[in-house]
């Protein structure tokens, strides 16, 4: 099976469960002309994240890694009118791409962009969140999920993006801080009695990567 294959098969999954979106599309080529990179989660994977805070009832999210809030929009597009979402992002460009995105998107009135790197943030916030989204440098992917766990309440969702790494994670030679940060996490997760977790690889447009799902089953 080729990436082209998985490619072609995220074209005919979006056919079928994507309806036409002028504003998710809008701002990836807004995000694209301001030079950033595409490593946003692909529309398919957006709405698993947008499905997952509606089956959570996510009245408060909390995303670390914004880029230019495409997964931010799906995120954020599932909070009832009085939710709301803070996203935590490093690269003032970035977080200014996503600013216009979401007010393009008629989003900013429940999410608050936060700009510095997210572990000075982080300290900042006030918790429970019902869902929280970690998408950025990996290497602090261990930090993040123990932030995740100190603003959470039992039955928080945390989930965690791109822990498979093409395969790259079950290697631990590669020397690359991104592998190792992954493999960090899972060597915590499995130590970690107030989360019950899973992982699941996935394929398609984006490459062959992963989720980490992670529920917290226990009184914080
Ligand atoms: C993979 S992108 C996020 C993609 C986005 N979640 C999406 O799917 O649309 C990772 C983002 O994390 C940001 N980032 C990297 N290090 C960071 C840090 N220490 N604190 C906050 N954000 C950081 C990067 O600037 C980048 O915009
Ligand atoms: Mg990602």
């Amino acid at each position: 099976m080729s990436e082209q294959q998985w490619t072609a098969v995220d074209r005919y999954l979006g056919e079928h469960v994507l309806a036409p979106d002028p504003v998710l599309d809008e701002a990836l080529r807004a995000s694209d002309a301001a030079g950033l990179p595409a490593i946003n989660v692909a529309p398919n994977q957006g709405k698993f994240l947008h499905l997952l805070a509606l089956i959570a009832g996510a009245r408060r999210v909390l995303e670390i890694g914004t880029l230019g809030g495409y997964s931010t929009i799906w995120l954020a597009r599932a909070l009832p009118e009085d939710g709301r979402l803070v996203t935590l992002e490093a690269d003032p460009t970035h977080a200014e791409v996503a600013t216009a995105n979401l007010r393009r998107a008629g989003l900013l009135d429940r999410v608050d962009v936060r700009v510095g790197p997210a572990l000075d943030t982080l300290p900042q916030l006030r918790g429970p969140f019902d869902l929280v989204f970690i998408d950025a440098d990996k290497p602090s992917n261990v930090d993040y999920v123990g932030w995740a766990l100190r603003l959470s309440r039992r039955g928080t969702v945390i989930v965690v993006d791109n822990v498979v790494r093409a395969g790259r994670v079950i290697d631990a030679t590669t020397g690359d801080a991104a592998v190792d940060g992954t493999r960090r996490l899972f060597e915590y997760l499995a130590t970690e009695p107030r989360l019950t977790a899973t992982a699941v690889q996935t394929v398609g447009a984006k490459g062959y990567d992963g989720f980490l799902l992670a529920v917290v089953t226990a009184d914080l």
